[in-house]
């Protein structure tokens, strides 16, 4: 489904991402780890057409997007949330997750603004999907609460919805289980179940390495830019170039996490 060869990004001297190739076949949930600053985000940014990649190639569904607009990007099934929550947070629950519809509707502005009858009959059908979605991941009744007064891990399954209304082929998600305890965290995986048995397939980024090896088919580990290893996650965790990475580092939180596994 989703083939990069060779992309590469740079920030001046920095080099975020080097050579990077990696393959995820259709229906995998796929997971992306490594220390802070390896450039998990700057990837997620060069699918989604946020940052167009120095070199290299991805290929999406037989098409080539690398340097393509985010919004052609969507429109081709990508989707994604991002580490920090984005919410409209005076706005109703339902009113966020139909934002995500944007870009999807037919009908125009100006049958928007007169109030004509298409575009009334397109919001309705975009406020029903977008009850659907608000089922899948659990918040149904809380459609008309601002968004901005649910619970950290209601909010993060918000921007999930928002996400998914656009029915994507491939979701990103970056860090979502970021501030979660651990109830909300294993909830957040039966939904990630949930959202692949529907048919999209799931890239993540995580650094509760533990949860990840649960949950994931397969496993790419990014360390200073470089993809170091890509393998199932029993063979991840036995990796000594991974143990290498996540040892090296003084960040002890994630060095015990990993260890802990
Ligand atoms: N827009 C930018 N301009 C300059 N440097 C950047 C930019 N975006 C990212 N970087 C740098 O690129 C490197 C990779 O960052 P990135 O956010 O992709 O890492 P990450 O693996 O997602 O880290 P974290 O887990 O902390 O989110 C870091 O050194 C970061 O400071």
């Amino acid at each position: 489904m989703l083939k990069i060869e060779g992309i590469s990004k740079r920030f001046g001297g920095l080099v975020a991402v080097n050579q990077v190739s990696l393959a995820v076949k259709e229906g995998e949930i796929f997971g992306l780890i490594g220390p802070n600053g390896a450039g998990k985000t700057t990837f997620f940014n060069m699918l989604t057409g946020i940052y167009k990649p120095n070199e290299g190639t991805i290929v999406f569904e037989q098409q080539q997007v690398q340097g393509v607009k985010p919004f052609r990007i969507a429109k081709l099934g990508i989707s994604r949330t991002f580490q920090n929550i984005r919410l409209l947070k005076d706005e109703s629950v339902l009113e966020n997750v139909m934002v995500g519809m944007f870009g999807k509707t037919h009908t125009g502005l100006w049958s928007a603004i007169l109030g004509l009858g298409s575009a009334k009959k397109e919001e309705e059908l975009v406020k029903e999907e977008s009850r659907k979605i608000l089922e899948l991941v659990g918040l149904a009744g809380l459609e008309d609460e601002l968004a901005g007064s649910l619970s950290y891990g209601n909010q993060r399954r918000v921007e999930i919805a928002r996400a998914l209304v656009s029915k994507p082929k491939l979701l990103l998600l970056d860090e979502p289980t970021a501030g979660m305890n651990a109830d909300e965290t294993n909830e957040i995986g039966e939904l990630i179940r949930k959202i692949r048995k529907n048919g999209t397939t799931v890239i993540l980024i995580e650094h509760n390495v533990g949860w990840v090896m649960g949950l994931c088919d397969r496993i790419a580990v990014f360390d200073h830019g470089e993809k170091i290893a890509d393998d199932e996650p029993e063979k991840i965790i036995a990796n000594p170039a991974v143990i290498e990475a996540y040892i090296g580092k003084e960040d002890t939180e994630e060095v015990n996490k990993f260890a802990a596994n």
